[in-house]
């Protein structure tokens, strides 16, 4: 369970207040452009600490820890996949940042990519694979990682419609299922509705506290009817 223990973020003059816990298999996070999405993805990840509060996961504080000690694997748009590295490697950078895996290790990133739809691609570099596969490459190592919380910054944005949607079930169908919690930013409600089990709206300052996809969008409170148009 992450818990923002009356956080403030400050990013310049920009403010963002979240005072909430949050326990679902995927959140969405939806809002206005420059309403400060990003902002508490980067505060997760610890990009930057909070000018006011703490955040905790599963009652221990994250506040203070770097990026890289904490139980966080974040994918964005775009500079998930070392263009120098081959599709194996890339994944096998989730076990072990120093690549040299065991046996298991190695069987572990194959099972993963046969998994994701990749069998037999994992010898190419990132640049000779679709956009489509690159996504897919990114999940698997995030999948063999042992962190249990995703932050997806809009990570497949630039795919399409059908292929989004193939990604987002992928995210229910493999992360979710190994027991990992995702957060997920959107700029399309729809995938709010579709896919996420909880939403966050965040505008004006405000990361407002979690609430049922379902409930949100039957009943939207004013500051989503006023984003939704
Ligand atoms: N490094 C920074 N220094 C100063 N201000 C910043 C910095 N990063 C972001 N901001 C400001 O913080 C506010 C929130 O930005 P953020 O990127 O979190 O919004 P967002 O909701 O993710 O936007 P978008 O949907 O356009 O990606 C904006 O007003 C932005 O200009």
């Amino acid at each position: 369970m992450l818990t923002f223990d009356a956080v403030t973020l400050s990013q310049g003059t920009f403010q963002l207040t979240a005072d909430f816990q949050l326990q679902a298999d995927i959140t969405a996070v939806i809002g206005p452009s420059g309403g400060g999405k990003s902002t508490l993805l980067a505060g997760i990840a610890g990009f930057f600490e909070p000018s006011k509060g703490r955040v905790l996961w599963d009652n221990q504080v994250l506040t203070g820890t770097s990026p890289a000690k904490r139980p966080v694997n974040m994918l964005f748009q775009d500079n998930n996949l070392f263009p120098h590295l081959t599709i194996q490697q890339n994944v096998g950078l989730g076990l072990r940042p120093d690549l040299r895996l065991t046996q298991d290790q190695k069987q572990m990133v194959a099972d993963t990519l046969d998994h994701v739809g990749l069998t037999d691609l994992g010898a190419r570099k990132p640049a000779a694979l679709s956009g489509g596969q690159q996504s897919r490459a990114a999940l698997a190592r995030v999948l063999v990682s042992q962190r249990p919380l995703v932050l997806l910054d809009e990570p497949f944005a630039a795919l399409g419609p059908a292929m989004k949607d193939d990604m987002l079930r992928l995210v229910r169908e493999t992360l979710v299922q190994a027991g990992k919690s995702v957060v997920i930013v959107t700029h399309d409600p729809d995938d709010a509705r579709r896919f996420a089990d909880q939403v966050i709206l965040v505008a004006d300052g405000v990361a407002h506290a979690p609430v049922s996809s379902e409930e949100i969008f039957a009943n939207p409170p004013p500051a989503l009817r006023a984003y939704l148009g």
